[in-house]
C-alpha cells in the first residue's frame, strides 16, 4: 500500500507566471502553507529549471509538468536530462510509445522521478475530444489512457478527479492519481471543463490536487492555500 500523504503534501501549487522572481515570491508568502509546487510551460520556458533545482535544495517537492510527447528516442533522452534536476513528477502525454520511452529513460537515470501520464486534459470535454478525432467520450479515453500507462509501468495518472474513481479502479492503489481542474466554491473557472472542488477530489480517492489560479491570482494566497488544505483535511 502507499504511505499516506498529509493534507498540506497533496497540494500542488501551479507556479504559471512570468518571472522565476515572480514565482519565487510566491513561494515566499505561502511560506509553510504548502510544500509542492508546480512548474510548466510558462514558467519552464523562462528559468523555471534552475528554479526547480533551487525549489528541490531549499527543501521543497517540485512538479515538471512539460508534457513530452516526442519520438520515443527524443523522450527518453529528455526524462534523462531532466531527472538530474531532482524533481518528484515529471509529465509526458499518455501514448503508449511515449510512455514506454519515459519509463525506460526513468529507469536508466534511476533519480527516483516519477512519469505521470496526461490522460485527457481538464479543459477537453467531449465535444473538443470529438473535434480532435477521437470517437470516445472523455471517460472512456481516460480510463483507456489510464489502463495503458498501468500496463507500461507508468508511476500515476493526471486526470480530471470527476474520473478519479474509475481511474482507481482501473489502475488499482499503487498508482498515483493527480488532479487539475480543482476550484473551490464559488472560485471562477476558467478554461476549465472537468471541474472538482479540494474535498470531492479527496472523496474520490485522489492522491494530489493542482491549483493554479485560485492561489496564484488572490490578495492573500498563504490563506488560499491554508484554506485548501484545511478543506480537503476535513474531507479525508
Ligand atoms: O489536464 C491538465 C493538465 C495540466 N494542467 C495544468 O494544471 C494547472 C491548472 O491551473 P489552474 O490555474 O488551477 O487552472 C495549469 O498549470 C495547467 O497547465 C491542467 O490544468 N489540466
Amino acid at each position: 500500500m502507499p504511505e499516506p500523504i498529509s493534507p498540506r503534501d497533496r497540494l500542488i501549487v501551479a507556479l504559471d507566471m512570468a518571472s522565476t522572481d515572480e514565482a519565487e515570491r510566491l513561494v515566499d508568502r505561502i511560506g509553510d502553507a504548502a510544500s509542492f509546487y508546480k512548474i510548466g510551460y510558462r514558467l519552464g520556458y523562462a528559468g523555471g529549471l534552475a528554479l526547480a533545482e533551487r525549489l528541490v535544495r531549499g527543501g521543497h517537492k517540485v512538479f515538471l509538468d512539460l508534457k513530452l510527447h516526442d519520438i520515443g528516442n527524443t523522450v527518453e533522452e529528455g526524462v534523462r536530462s531532466l531527472a538530474g534536476i531532482g524533481a518528484t513528477f515529471l509529465t509526458v502525454h499518455a501514448y503508449p510509445q511515449t510512455m514506454r520511452a519515459a519509463a525506460a529513460g526513468r529507469d536508466k537515470a534511476g533519480k527516483g522521478l516519477k512519469i505521470l501520464g496526461v490522460t485527457v486534459l481538464t479543459s477537453y470535454d467531449d465535444a473538443d475530444a470529438r473535434e480532435a478525432g477521437y470517437a470516445l467520450p472523455v471517460a472512456d479515453l481516460v480510463a483507456a489512457r489510464a489502463a495503458a500507462a498501468a500496463a507500461i509501468g507508468i508511476d500515476g495518472l493526471v486526470c480530471s478527479a470527476a474520473e478519479a474513481a474509475q481511474v482507481r479502479a482501473v489502475v488499482g492503489p499503487d498508482r498515483l492519481i493527480v488532479t487539475p481542474g480543482i476550484r473551490p466554491a464559488g472560485a471562477e473557472i476558467g478554461d476549465q471543463k472537468r471541474v472538482v472542488t479540494p474535498a470531492e477530489a479527496m472523496r474520490s480517492g485522489v492522491d494530489h490536487v493542482v491549483v493554479g489560479r485560485p492561489i496564484t491570482g488572490a490578495a492573500d494566497p498563504r490563506d488560499v492555500a491554508r484554506r485548501i488544505v484545511d478543506e480537503m483535511a476535513a474531507a479525508l
